[in-house]
This record gives structure tokens, C-alpha cells and sequence, in this order.
């Protein structure tokens, strides 16, 4: 039964909404029925019986009326005539009349109907059998019984009543169901009808997920205001999915440009707008994967720029930038469409060359480039000159990957940079060695200065007119533990490329003051201490606060301290390397340029330099008395340094002969072998008087 109860449950849930209203409207169309119908039924089948019965005690009182008088006069006849006339009445089953004393006085029976005798009657007053009705009373005159009356009918007409009334019920009730189905069917079409078609029209947009379908408001009451709002929602929807597109194709165009974005970001150098080290390499692997194929030289140039950090450090990082984003510009013009120019980083390119016939070639290649970058940058105002020290490495014969490939030509750009500026070097398996001794160098490089690795040795400079030492000049040296000591002409430019100058600079600066410092509480007379300056170091705005807070630390006058500045500082040099050589010029700080006559000396920009001595090249010192030229230029160098003002030295000064012809030329002071080596503080032969034409002994030493 539960089980018939849920699945009925279930079909009705599973019934349309139409149908469900349907099936709603008939059943309670039919418990109505069901309802009027048994009330109808039970009240007319009990009024039909309450009359038959009514009836029938009218005929009883009628004939106990009538019999009276006959029971009193015991007058059987007249009772058995007034009983008999029941005959015609076919309903009456039979009719008895007893006397006071129960005798049966007179009687009547249908045919085939048994007598009932007075033992059987009840004292019921209406004892009913099944189809029969009876009444029995007892008979009265003036008040006194004087007999009874008993009659029973056949109850027949109730059962065909009852019987006619269910048939007209049932007819009535399915003719009202039928019409109540076919009512609501059509009822429910004109309610619902609107709301099928609304779950039509929703059915459409779902599955075709199309918003163009709207339905017609042909009504004023709920559905017509539910249609309404339906159709505004589609609106709603229709714009919404507009307006979805319309940013869905903007955020696919977004996610395009983001992509080709990340992958430029990912693959190209945002500067120079030139592939980075990743496309490179993968260039590189995708070319050596077809050499493999089809075997073919390719080359790897490794490039490094000449001077670039100082021009930076100087000029700024914008000027800076600037220009690599021309040289990049000149790289990519010097090669040929199919060479792959890439920037490796910093002031770093590389270029892969994919077609090379044969591995000389290459250096055609780099020949180019360095002739590309000849010609000055103009920039901001300035004409910068760059060079590029290029190492190259070729495939098979130097590596058989990129990373080898790439190693092998930065190896040998280290090479080319020993040549000096704008030079090219191939790979030789040798280099590899010196490369990782240059790495070792390197880090123990790091460590020097918190080992105190680091000492001063001072050489002298000696005044040619009285003899005396004016100054020395402080030499630095690198005395490490395993390497033993390391020329500074070795470790100074490392220093330089790794960035450590400007520290081991300020070292050299404090020791050189608080040396001097030293001499002089000691009480040798005073002299100058001269200190090498780096380009780098002149490009750092904070040296002359940092030197003259030395100066006031160890309380010594700032004129007993020169520096010395090579010519190649002032090239593309910014305003502020001028300002600080002023600054410290004007407080008495010595300025000295050194190696004058190698660089790009001008009569022209010497005159507005801050500088108070010209220092003659070795070089030239060494050439005198040999070489017209050099006699000439240190001739005209002296000329020059005492029209302008400027005194003049001579360094690497090692026979009596160099010294005497630099007497002769006017030259000021000296400075070599001849008058001492460069030694540790402690055996500098101070002396108050040089012997011009011995070297000073250290049996002159000073204690
Ligand atoms: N920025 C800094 N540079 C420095 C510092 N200390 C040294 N240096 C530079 O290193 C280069 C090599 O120096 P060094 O090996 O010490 O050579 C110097 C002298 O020893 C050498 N010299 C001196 N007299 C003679 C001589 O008669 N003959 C000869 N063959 N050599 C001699 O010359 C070098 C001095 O050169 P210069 O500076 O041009 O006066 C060198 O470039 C140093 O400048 C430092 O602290 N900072």
C-alpha cells in the first residue's frame, strides 16, 4: 500500500504542471461528487423508508380503526372483509387481526406468504426481517384493548429506489467528472497555454543558449505580468551576453597581446629590443642540432664593450642605456639578416653566426663590428667613443654545445680585452686554464682586503733641482698566500671589472694619509704622498667627501696628498669628475696626470684641466737619447707643462744618462729605479738630499 502510495507519488510529481492541475480540478471535482452524492443517497433512501413505513402504519391505524367495533361485536365477517380488501394491495405480504386473548380473529396472506402466529410476533413495535417491513399494535376502543394488529409488507420498492438512486448517482457523478476533465483540459489550455510556451521558450534558450525569442503579452492578469517580466529578463540576458561577447573578445584580444607580450619579454632583451640568452640558446641548439645534420661550421662571437662602465658611471645610466641601444642598432646593421645578434647582458652581446663557410671567417665577422663602432656615438651633447673586445669560438672545433661554445668565446673575449681595447681573439684550447685561474684570482680577490692581503709601497719622487725627495708615490701591492705576489698591473683591472676599485681605492687613500701622517710625527720633513685614481673611483660623486674626511681623520694637510689621474678619465667624462678634482684641488690636494702623451692628450683641453703636473709616459723616458720622437715629445711636454703652468715628471727613470738629459730638457722631478724601487714604508730611503747620479742606497735610510 505504501509502495502504491509513493509510486502514485511519483507519476503525479512526474505529470506536466498542466496535467497536474488537471488531475487536481477532477478529484476534487469527484470527492465533491463522491460527498453530495452519499448525501443525497442516505437522505432520500431513509425518507423513502420513513414513508414506506409511514404508509404502512396508516393502513394499520386505518384497519384497527375499522376492526374495533368488529372485535367488539365479534363480528369476524366485517374483520375478514375490511383484512381481505389488503388483497389488491400487492406490496402487503400478510394481515392479521387477534382477539383480546390472542386468538387469530382474522387474517389475509399473500400466496406462498407463512402465517405468523402470535407466539412469534415481538413486542417489538416494527419487527423487520430482511426485504420486509411489519407494524403490530394493539387495537383500541373507549380505551380498552380489545385485540391486535399485526402487518407486514414487502420492502421491495426501497431496494429499487435505492437501486434507481445509484444509477443516477454514478451517471451523474461520471457525466460530472467527464465534463469536469474536459472543462479543466480546456480550462487549464487557456491558463496554462501561455505558461507552456513560456517553458517552451525557456527550453529554446537553454538548449540553443540563444536570447532572441520573446513572447507575446496578450494578457493583463499574472501570467501576462510573469510574460512581461520574462521577456525583460531575456533583455537583460540578451545585453548581458552582449556585452559577455563583446569582453570576451577583448579579453581574448588582451590575453593575445599578453602573450606575444610575455613571450617578447620572455625572449627578447627589453632595451635593445634584441633576442636575450634564452632565444640565443635556443638558436644556438636548434642551429647546432641541423650542423649535426648537415655538417657546417658555426660561429659564436662574444662581445664585451671597452669602457662602457666607466662612460656609465660617468655620464649616467640613461646616456648609458642610450647607447647601447645604438650599439645594438650598429651590431644588428654590421651582420647579415640571418646572424642572430643577441644581448648576453649588461654591456655584454653575442652573436651567432649560422652560415659560416670556414671558421676564419668569423673573424671577418668581428672585424666588421669593431670597424662599425669607430665612429663616435653622438649622445646628449657628447661624442662618445666605444670599442668592443670580441672573443669567438666555432663549432665543431671549439665545442659541440652552446654552453661550451658560449664559454670558449667569453674565454677568449678575456683574451682579446689583454690585447687592449677593439681586438678580436679566438678560441685556443689553452685559454681555458687561464680562465679559471682568472676566476680563482678572482675570489681570492673578494677575501684580500678582509685578510689584510693588501700593503703600500712607496717610491720616490725626487726633485732634480736640489736633490730632495718632494714625494713618494704610494704602489700597491697584493701579497696572497697561495698565488704569492700579484702585479698590480694584473689585479688592478680585474678589481676594475668586478667592481672592487672603488673599496681597495679607499684602502690605498686612508693607508697613504695615515702613512704620511706617520712620517711626519716622526719628524722627517714633509713630503707629497701620491695616490693612482681609477676612472671609477673619479665617477664616484662621493670621493671627495670620502678623501677629504681622510684628510681631516688623520689631521694631515690636504696639500701633502696628491692623486694621480691617467688622460683617458676626462674622455666622455661628466661634469662631476671635473667638479671633484676641483673641489680637491682647491683645497690644496696635488692633481697630477699620469701616462701623459699615451692617451688623447689635446693642447686644447689641458688648459682646462684641474691638474698641477704632467707625469711623462715611461715609454718615452726609456726612448730618450735613442728615439728623436721620444726626445721630442717629452721636449714639447715640458714646454707645454711650464707654459701652462704645470711642473712636469719623468717616471721609470733607470740610468744616470735618462736623468741627465731630463736635467737638461728642464724636466722638475724624477721618479724611477735609478732613484729607487718602490718598497714598504719602513725602508724608504728618505733622504733631505738625492744624490742625482746614484741611486738612493738604503744605507741612506732614514730611521
Ligand atoms: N688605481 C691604482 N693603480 C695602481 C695602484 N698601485 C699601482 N697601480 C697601478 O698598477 C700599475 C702597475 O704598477 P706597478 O707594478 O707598481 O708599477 C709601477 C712601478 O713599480 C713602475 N716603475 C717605477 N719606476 C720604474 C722604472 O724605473 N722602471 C720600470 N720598468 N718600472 C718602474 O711603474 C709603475 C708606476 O706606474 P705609474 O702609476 O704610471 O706611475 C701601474 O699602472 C700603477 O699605476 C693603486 O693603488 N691604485
Amino acid at each position: 500500500m505504501k509502495r502504491w502510495g509513493m509510486n502514485l507519488k511519483a507519476r503525479i510529481a512526474a505529470l506536466s504542471f498542466h496535467h497536474k492541475q488537471v488531475v487536481l480540478v477532477v478529484a476534487i471535482n469527484a470527492l465533491c461528487l463522491a460527498l453530495a452524492s452519499v448525501l443525497f443517497f442516505s437522505t432520500n433512501i431513509i425518507s423513502f423508508e420513513r414513508n414506506l413505513k409511514a404508509e404502512l402504519a396508516s393502513k394499520s391505524a386505518l384497519v384497527r380503526r375499522s376492526t374495533a367495533a368488529a372485535l367488539a361485536f365479534y363480528d369476524r365477517d366485517a374483520a375478514r372483509a375490511l383484512i381481505d380488501a389488503f388483497s389488491s394491495d400487492h406490496t402487503v405480504r400478510q394481515a392479521s387481526v387477534f382477539d383480546a386473548y390472542h386468538q387469530v380473529f382474522a387474517q389475509y396472506r399473500r400466496d406462498g406468504v407463512q402465517l405468523i402466529a402470535w407466539q412469534d410476533l415481538s413486542s417489538d413495535f416494527y419487527a423487520e426481517q430482511d426485504g420486509v417491513i411489519s407494524s403490530f399494535e394493539p387495537i383500541e376502543l373507549d380505551g380498552q384493548t380489545v385485540g391486535y394488529f399485526f402487518i407486514s409488507a414487502d420492502n421491495t420498492a426501497l431496494d429499487e429506489q435505492t437501486r434507481s438512486y445509484a444509477q443516477i448517482i454514478v451517471g451523474v457523478f461520471c457525466l460530472s467528472l467527464f465534463l469536469a476533465y474536459i472543462l479543466s483540459l480546456y480550462g487549464q489550455r487557456l491558463m496554462s497555454g501561455p505558461i507552456s510556451k513560456l517553458v517552451e521558450v525557456v527550453g529554446h534558450v537553454t538548449q540553443n543558449q540563444r536570447y532572441d525569442r520573446r513572447l507575446r503579452v496578450e494578457r493583463k492578469d499574472e501570467v501576462g505580468t510573469l510574460i512581461k517580466g520574462f521577456n525583460a529578463m531575456l533583455d537583460v540576458i540578451q545585453d548581458r551576453e552582449k556585452q559577455l561577447k563583446k569582453n570576451g573578445e577583448r579579453l581574448e584580444t588582451l590575453v593575445e597581446v599578453r602573450t606575444r607580450q610575455l613571450y617578447q619579454r620572455a625572449n627578447y632583451d627589453a632595451l635593445t629590443r634584441l633576442p636575450n640568452r634564452h632565444l640565443l640558446m635556443d638558436r644556438m641548439e636548434h642551429g647546432i642540432d641541423h650542423a649535426k645534420r648537415n655538417p657546417k661550421n658555426l660561429g659564436v662571437l662574444f662581445l664585451d664593450l671597452d669602457r662602457f662602465k666607466v662612460i656609465n658611471d660617468n655620464l649616467g645610466h640613461a646616456i648609458g642605456d642610450e647607447l647601447l641601444k645604438k650599439v645594438a642598432a650598429r651590431l644588428v646593421k654590421a651582420v647579415r639578416a640571418d646572424d642572430s645578434v643577441c644581448r648576453w647582458g649588461g654591456d655584454e652581446f653575442v652573436i651567432f653566426l649560422e652560415h659560416l663557410r670556414r671558421p676564419e671567417y668569423a673573424g671577418r665577422v668581428a672585424e666588421k663590428i669593431i670597424d662599425a663602432l669607430k665612429a663616435p656615438f653622438e649622445l646628449n651633447g657628447h661624442s662618445l667613443h666605444i670599442s668592443t673586445s670580441i672573443g669567438i669560438s666555432v663549432y665543431p672545433k671549439d665545442g659541440e654545445d652552446s654552453t661550451t661554445l658560449l664559454k670558449h668565446a667569453d674565454i677568449s673575449m678575456y683574451q682579446a680585452k689583454g690585447k687592449g681595447a677593439g681586438h678580436y681573439c679566438f678560441f685556443e684550447s689553452h685559454m681555458s686554464a687561464m680562465s679559471l685561474e682568472r676566476l680563482d684570482m678572482e675570489s681570492k680577490l673578494h677575501r684580500a682586503l678582509e685578510n689584510n692581503e693588501f700593503s703600500l709601497h712607496y717610491q720616490p719622487k725626487v726633485d732634480l733641482k736640489t736633490g730632495t725627495v718632494s714625494g713618494v708615490e704610494a704602489l700597491l701591492r697584493w701579497e696572497q698566500p697561495e698565488l704569492g705576489r700579484v702585479s698590480p698591473a694584473e689585479f688592478i683591472p680585474l678589481a676594475e671589472e668586478v667592481g672592487l676599485i672603488n673599496r681597495i681605492g679607499l684602502w690605498v687613500l686612508a693607508e697613504a694619509c695615515q702613512q704620511n701622517k706617520t712620517w711626519q710625527q716622526q719628524g722627517f720633513d714633509p713630503i707629497r704622498v701620491a695616490v693612482n685614481l681609477c676612472a671609477s673611483q673619479l665617477a664616484d660623486n662621493k670621493l671627495a667627501d670620502d678623501i677629504l674626511s681622510l684628510l681631516k681623520a688623520y689631521q694631515l694637510d690636504p696639500c701633502y696628498l696628491e692623486v694621480e689621474i691617467t688622460e683617458n678619465v676626462f674622455i666622455d667624462a661628466p661634469k662631476s669628475v671635473y667638479r671633484t678634482l676641483q673641489r680637491l684641488r682647491n683645497v690644496g690636494v696635488h692633481i697630477s696626470l699620469d701616462d701623459f702623451g699615451t692617451g688623447y692628450s689635446s693642447m686644447s683641453y689641458l688648459r682646462d684641466l684641474p691638474v698641477d703636473s704632467l707625469k711623462v709616459d715611461g715609454g718615452f723616458v726609456r726612448g730618450l737619447g735613442n728615439d728623436a720622437a721620444s726626445d721630442g715629445i717629452v721636449q714639447a711636454t715640458v714646454t707645454l707643462a711650464h707654459s701652462l703652468g704645470l711642473s712636469v715628471v719623468a717616471e721609470c727613470v733607470e740610468t744616470p744618462a735618462q736623468s741627465e738629459y731630463l736635467r737638461e730638457l728642464n724636466c722638475d722631478y724624477v721618479q724611477g729605479y735609478l732613484y729607487g724601487r718602490p718598497v714598504p714604508a719602513q725602508q724608504l730611503p728618505l733622504t733631505r738630499r738625492a744624490d742625482l747620479d746614484q741611486p738612493l742606497s738604503p744605507a741612506a735610510e732614514l730611521s
